[in-house]
């Protein structure tokens, strides 16, 4: 079939080359000239025959959003967007609904599998209605795994960002589950081969995993990680994840732990941390880091 796909960055340039391997056409735009096939998102909707599917996958929020109602304008009715960023399930709703009053489908699509999807495949978690998921359906699988598993239409608009914000939550969980054991082991002498610990944990183990091979990768070029700073971002699903447990009541401890390491983790010095020391010197004289001094 014929895709028009948009944004071509990290994701979306490995992407459209899986895609061709899969034997379809697409047509890329982006920003970029350099990469991209057509030059205007008017050229491309122009380039592709109807009824068209058009993926789109730039970041989320205002890029997503411009792009959107842009493609309303330019898209017929029967053509069918998907938006396979990193949007928040709860903006779904709303630009299918845009899409809708237009007559043009819309599918909500998670995508997991970073830069190694070109050769991995891309798992995919895709929302909407059957009818526009079965428009969609030879492009799902060109780039999903070539496995059993992999891709799953998880159900309405916006189930399919829903289910990656979750399985980002977990991502999150687990790879602090993975940062807490590592500094333990580094923090004792009597485990003399942390890394060979971590390369051992491989096979045979109860949490053998991507996650943890993919440790052992970066213990491979830096053994104590001593090339990096401890600081990571958060892009918005862990947020997100942690935002829908309140509204639902479920309770998330592992995850919402996780997210706030990540906040700790973003600060130069912590200024609730600076308060408990002041707080130990008020009532009991406890050092402190620092000029300030008990006054009794
Ligand atoms: O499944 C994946 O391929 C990843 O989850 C991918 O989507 C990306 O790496 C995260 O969105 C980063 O998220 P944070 O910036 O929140 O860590």
């Amino acid at each position: 079939m014929e895709l028009g796909l948009v944004g071509l960055g990290k994701m979306g340039g490995n992407m459209r080359e899986r895609i061709r391997r899969g034997g379809h056409t697409v047509i890329g735009y982006d920003r970029n000239p350099d990469v991209a096939d057509v030059h205007s998102l008017e050229e491309l909707v122009k380039s592709l025959t109807g009824p068209r599917v058009v993926w789109v996958m730039v970041p989320a929020g205002e890029a997503t959003q411009t792009t959107i109602d842009t493609l309303a304008e330019l898209l017929s009715p029967g053509d069918i967007v998907v938006d396979g960023g990193n949007s928040r399930w709860t903006d779904d709703e709303k630009h299918a609904g845009e899409l809708a009053a237009k007559g043009i489908g819309f599918v909500d699509c998670g995508v997991s599998g970073g830069v190694w999807g070109l050769e991995n495949g891309y798992a995919l978690m895709y929302g909407g209605d059957a009818e526009h998921v079965a428009k969609a359906q030879p492009v799902f699988d060109a780039l999903k795994p070539e496995g059993e598993f992999g891709s799953v239409h998880a159900g309405k608009v916006g189930a399919g960002h829903f289910a990656k914000m979750v399985h980002n939550g977990i991502e999150y969980a687990m790879m602090q589950a993975f940062a807490e054991g590592w500094e333990l082991l580094e923090a004792v002498d009597s485990v003399t081969d942390v890394r060979e610990v971590f390369r051992s944990w491989q096979e045979g183990t109860v949490i053998r995993s991507w996650l943890l091979d993919l440790a052992v990768k970066a213990l491979d070029s830096d053994e104590h990680l001593e090339k990096l700073r401890g600081v990571a971002a958060d892009s918005g699903e862990g947020r997100w994840t942690v935002e829908a447990a309140i509204d639902n009541a479920v309770p998330l401890p592992a995850i919402t732990a996780s997210l706030f390491a990540r906040f700790t983790s973003q600060q130069e010095d912590s200024p609730q941390m600076k308060m408990v020391a002041a707080l130990r010197n008020q009532f009991g004289g406890h050092a402190v880091e620092g000029s300030t001094e008990a006054t009794k």
